[in-house]
């Protein structure tokens, strides 16, 4: 039976790093209109990650184009810090960062609430997850990674289950999002252990036919709790 203190949905959002990024609009748009409930922006700057994607100028030319859509942005960047005014300028909604990248996560997820932003947290597999605990309070979700952050297309690490279901007992209101080789053979795992915001990239992106595999993601979900 389903535990009534824990959300009873999961939130979908596209992560369009494997979409084609020559016209991001039409990517964003599509994913919007095919029921995505958010759209994941995953920012690389080739240090903290050896992957490089793009920066606040790309953010910001996409906002006007899908108005509607909460930003949901993956800061993969070495200085976190630097770019929290630029992001909330260019119409960010939220913007987690790694705590491997800095040495004040407390400090740092106040400066993007005072911009406006939500602040998430997130941690790389390797990362206990004890470590964000003095942080929980602060932020508004954690983001459990369930790959090595920097490309899309990896197999899931269904062991990270753990750290969400830890979390999810702990703090029953908080988002908790995975993110990393989630689709429709992975999601029940998630939602089972307890994660409400559910990154979903080539999954989705790669599909004939992304509508129907965010209806069979959210389906899934609500089926699984
Ligand atoms: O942050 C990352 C990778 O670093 C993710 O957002 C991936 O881009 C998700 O893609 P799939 O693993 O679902 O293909």
């Amino acid at each position: 039976m389903a535990d009534k203190s824990r959300p009873l949905t999961c939130k979908i959002g596209p992560s369009i790093l494997n979409a084609d990024l020559s016209n991001l609009e039409k990517a964003c748009i599509q994913m919007m209109d095919s029921g995505a409930d958010y759209l994941h922006l995953d920012v690389m700057d080739g240090h903290f990650v050896p992957n490089l994607t793009f920066g606040h100028p790309l953010v910001k030319c996409l906002r006007p184009k899908v108005p509607r859509a909460f930003f949901d942005l993956h800061m993969m960047v070495a200085e976190p810090e630097k770019w929290v005014t630029d992001m909330a300028d260019a119409g960010a909604d939220q913007y987690t960062f790694h705590i491997e990248a800095t040495d004040n996560p407390l400090a740092l997820a106040r400066k993007i609430r005072e911009a406006g932003m939500k602040a998430g947290i997130g941690l790389k597999p390797g990362t206990p997850v004890e470590e964000v605990l003095p942080v929980v309070e602060a932020v508004d979700m954690v983001l459990v990674m369930t790959v090595e952050p920097g490309f899309g297309g990896q197999a899931f690490m269904a062991d990270m289950m753990a750290k969400v279901e830890f979390l999810r007992r702990s703090f029953p209101h908080l988002d908790i999002e995975v993110d990393g080789g989630v689709g429709p053979a992975t999601i029940d795992a998630c939602a089972k252990a307890g994660a409400n915001m559910i990154v979903s990239g080539s999954a989705v992106v790669k599909a004939n036919d992304p509508r129907a595999v965010i209806s069979q993601l959210r389906n899934s979900v609500v089926k699984e709790l």
